[in-house]
């Protein structure tokens, strides 16, 4: 069973057990079941299914005098622990790259599980962090490696080293280590050679590769769709290089992930990304919790607020301008700029809640890049007093409509979808300003604090919250920050005053509120 059928299979036993009137211990063993039943599908370890259902079991244990509204909250909440408990290794410490000095990372993992590319997608990464990154390719095995490293580091724009003569793979390593380190390079990747086959002579090159490049990481590359192989596999690399976290690769499509999961339950390794893509930008940052928010549907603006965080993002003066109520083309302009560099649009959308990123799938994530990409071609035609401008000038002189899908090599509807566009977001612009000038004196400061941000976060990881806060969105025009871009069909604009006065009216809304009052002596 694939990943996202595992996760609408678990949220349908889930609803199914907490749509009944009482909840008797019928219905809690008819849902221990299927959870169990759907995991092993995926290739989870029985062991750890046993393991799971026993704890999910005794925590679920009904009482006479448990009151329903508990204990459903009880089982949401139950089975979004255990699944994350599943995955989550606790007490390892992860590497974290420091800047102004080489942090070397070595790969390890068998041919063809996606090394080379998992080795330019974190360059790419971390490059976009703003590090300065080399690739050094210390596979002499494979005829090919290092034309197949160049080809991918070449598009990606990141320097690499290797050679075509030297066929001792330490002295590569070595070698490039050096030179990257002499010229100041801050993240160095060796990418090491595979083999198809768990050997000897492929572990004891691992290791005097290790001792000569001394990385401060070692990641392993497991390919997620070779089910329970995975445990094997992490075992044998676990003894000779002594990986300190784990990449699982193939996510996407049809990978089961389960025997991987089981793979890191057993090697108490993290896993600390997964590859759900072919493309340089398909590589997600990990945590247990954000993976199951995401799995169950839940998603996951914990992870997606930590992305864009980390991205050095040119933000200018358009947050200033919006939350002063303005927006001008060129806000949309590098707002649209922003949001091509976050990474895959359509992965972005997942990490919201309420579906959207299902949504944004039906629509085709090229269609929609080519369609930001156009927008962009289409304001960078633009003069410097028509960006700078509120979009008025071209009702004034229609003319300039024409002049700009010339230049742009679009047409005029499309020029003016992008100004259609800037007023959506100006609006929305409005919107959030009145809003904040409703707010009670001092509520906006409070809302900057660490202590809000983290109440927020722990409102994301609230199954029966986020549920109610899905409810309330689902009867509104749609999310608000990335509603009503043309091409994504379906999701609606900014929500209207209207929608926001009826959110504020829902009970769960009040209660929420409530709370937060309280907390904050808001
Ligand atoms: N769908 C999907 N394909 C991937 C992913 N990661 C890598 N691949 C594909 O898997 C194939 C093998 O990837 P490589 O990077 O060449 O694998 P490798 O482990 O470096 O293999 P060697 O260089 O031979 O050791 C390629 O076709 C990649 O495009 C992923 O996350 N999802």
């Amino acid at each position: 069973m694939v990943l996202a059928d595992l996760g609408r299979r678990i949220n349908n036993a889930v609803s199914e057990a907490t749509k009944s009137s009482t909840v008797t211990q019928s219905v809690v063993d008819t849902l221990l079941k299927e959870i169990s039943n759907a995991l092993m599908e995926s290739d989870v370890d029985i062991k750890l299914v046993l393991k799971l259902r026993k704890k999910l079991k005794a925590t679920l244990e009904v009482k006479e005098s448990d009151n329903i509204t508990n204990r459903k909250k009880l089982i949401q909440k139950a089975v979004f622990d255990e699944l994350c408990d599943l995955i989550d290794v606790k007490n390892v410490e992860i590497f974290k790259p420091r800047k102004k000095q080489s942090n070397v990372i070595m790969f390890v993992g068998l041919q063809g599980s996606g090394k080379t590319t998992t080795c330019t997608k974190l360059a790419v990464y971390y490059q976009r962090r703003g590090f300065k990154v080399g690739m050094v390719c210390a596979d002499t095995f494979r005829a090919g490696a290092f034309d197949q490293l160049k080809q991918n580091a070449t598009k990606a724009r990141i320097p690499y080293f290797g050679s075509y003569t030297e066929s001792d793979p330490v002295k590569v390593a070595q070698e490039g280590v050096e030179k990257f380190k002499k010229e100041k390079f801050e993240i160095i990747i060796v990418d090491t050679s595979g083999r198809h086959r768990q050997e000897e002579e492929l572990f004891k090159e691992m290791v005097e590769i290790g001792e000569v490049v001394k990385p401060n990481q070692t990641i392993m590359v497991l390919d997620a769709s070779i089910g329970q192989a995975a445990e094997a596999q992490a075992r044998a690399f676990k003894e000779s290089s002594n990986f300190g976290a784990i990449i699982l690769t193939k996510m996407d499509g049809h990978a089961k992930g389960g025997g991987a999961i089981s793979a890191v339950a057993s090697s108490n390794t993290p896993i600390i990304f997964i590859g759900t893509g072919e493309h340089i930008n398909d590589l997600e940052s990990f945590t247990a919790k954000q993976f199951i928010s995401k799995l169950l549907g839940i998603g996951d603006i914990q992870g997606l607020m930590e992305h864009v965080k980390t991205l050095n993002l040119d933000q200018g003066d358009s947050m200033k301008n919006f939350q002063e109520g303005k927006f001008t083309l060129k806000d949309l302009q590098s707002q649209m700029n922003n949001i091509l560099k976050m990474g895959p649009l359509s992965k972005i959308a997942q990490m919201l809640p309420g579906g959207i990123g299902e949504m944004m799938n039906q629509v085709g994530e090229e269609e929609t890049s080519n369609r930001f990409k156009r927008m962009i071609c289409i304001m960078d035609s633009m003069t410097k007093k028509e960006l700078e401008s509120d979009g008025s000038i071209f009702i004034d002189e229609p003319s300039r409509i024409i002049r700009v899908a010339r230049g742009s090599g679009t047409t005029v509807t499309e020029v003016e979808a992008v100004l259609l566009q800037r007023n959506m977001f100006a609006r929305m612009a409005q919107t959030t300003k009145n809003m904040q000038s409703n707010l009670p004196p001092g509520m906006a400061d409070k809302m900057q604090q660490p202590q809000f941000q983290k109440a927020m976060q722990q409102m994301q990881q609230n199954p029966d919250m986020m549920e109610n806060i899905q409810k309330m969105m689902g009867g509104m025009g749609g999310m608000p920050g990335m509603g009503g871009m043309p091409g994504m069909g379906g999701m609606g604009g900014m929500p209207s005053m209207q929608d926001m006065q009826k959110m504020m009216q829902n009970p769960s809304f009040r209660q929420m509120a409530d709370q937060m009052r309280k907390q904050f002596g808001m």
